[in-house]
């Protein structure tokens, strides 16, 4: 079953379009990676399937209801974690949970409530007020808010943004852990495009508005390898000079270069033609993550 659908779906402020004829479908239980460059329209969307903010065209349907339609049952069943600053200051994290309960009318949220602050390791600050609170505990606290009403459906926009280490692969452990136990459905933007890499199976890239490019993970890598052109060369003793200075000698054909060592380097070519010298090693290599986003972003063109 198709957890989130949006048709044609645009945003307008004034005369610009945020968001432009958005098509995307999200299936339940999946964990959906929203990757752009900033302004791409990521945090628009997210707003509008939270219901934060209306369409100017298209439709959106959770669990095959259209929002505009059934706002109610749409709003109990999604959660957003945007910025924490939906939480009040001058309250405790518990005070802020139980605020938040209340206001989503969940009934019986009282172990629901314990259990969070109990896993967010937030009952040591259980009588401090939130403003007191690092950045990090916030974050928790703004996600144990968003988890409190039990949502189908979990929308992450930049969840672990300015977040330490530790703190963002505890959030990061804890999402992989309720879609596992919940099927929740989960979308997630992200500049950390590893942190998407490691825990989401379907991944969209959004550039101006438009989608430029969704799929699943598996079938991410083997499309690319095919599509680009990167190759690891391996430089016998001595050789590092001669290849780099080759390698100088055709700028046009080469995208990118990165030295890992002077016996090997990665060099992303223009096409698969190019003529390497003998000495060296070539072997063509699947692209990771960030290669295919800088692909997708660099062409910005509908795959
Ligand atoms: N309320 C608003 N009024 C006018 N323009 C807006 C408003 N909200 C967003 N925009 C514009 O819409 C575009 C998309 O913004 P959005 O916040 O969705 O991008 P984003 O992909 O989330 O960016 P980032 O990665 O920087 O968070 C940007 O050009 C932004 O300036």
């Amino acid at each position: 079953m198709n957890a989130i659908e949006l048709n044609n779906l645009s945003k307008k402020f004034g005369n610009f379009y945020a968001v432009k004829d958005v098509d995307l479908t999200i299936k339940e239980g999946e964990i959906f990676g929203l990757l752009g460059p900033n302004g791409a329209g990521k945090s628009t969307i997210m707003k509008m399937i939270s219901t934060l903010l209306k369409p100017t065209l298209g439709t959106i349907k959770i669990n095959g209801n259209f929002i505009n339609k059934n706002l109610y049952k749409v709003k109990k069943s999604i959660s957003l974690v945007s910025d924490y600053n939906v939480l009040e200051d001058d309250l405790t994290p518990t005070e802020n949970l139980k605020m938040f309960a209340e206001i989503s009318n969940i009934k019986n949220y009282k172990d629901t409530l314990d259990d969070l602050m109990k896993d967010f390791g937030l009952n040591i600050y259980k009588n401090k007020l939130t403003k007191h609170l690092s950045s990090g505990n916030k974050q928790k606290l703004n996600i144990a808010r968003a988890l409190i009403k039990k949502p189908s459906i979990l929308l992450l926009d930049e969840p672990t943004n300015a977040i330490d280490v530790e703190t963002s692969r505890f959030i990061r452990e804890y999402i992989i852990e309720n879609n596992k136990k919940y099927n929740t459905t989960i979308i997630i933007s992200s500049h950390y495009i590893w942190e998407v890499e490691q825990i989401c199976n379907s991944i969209g890239v959004i550039v101006d508005g438009k989608i430029a490019f969704k799929d699943n993970t598996e079938n991410i890598y083997d499309k690319f390898q095919k599509l680009m052109s990167i190759y690891e060369i391996l430089i016998p003793k001595d050789k590092f000079e001669d290849i780099v200075k080759y390698l100088e000698g055709f700028k046009d054909e080469i995208l990118s270069f990165k030295t890992i060592s002077t016996k090997k380097i990665i060099v992303e070519l223009k096409n698969n033609d190019f003529v390497f010298p003998d000495y060296v090693e070539k072997r063509k290599i699947t692209p990771n993550l960030e290669d295919v986003y800088s692909y997708i972003v660099k062409k910005d063109k509908k795959l």
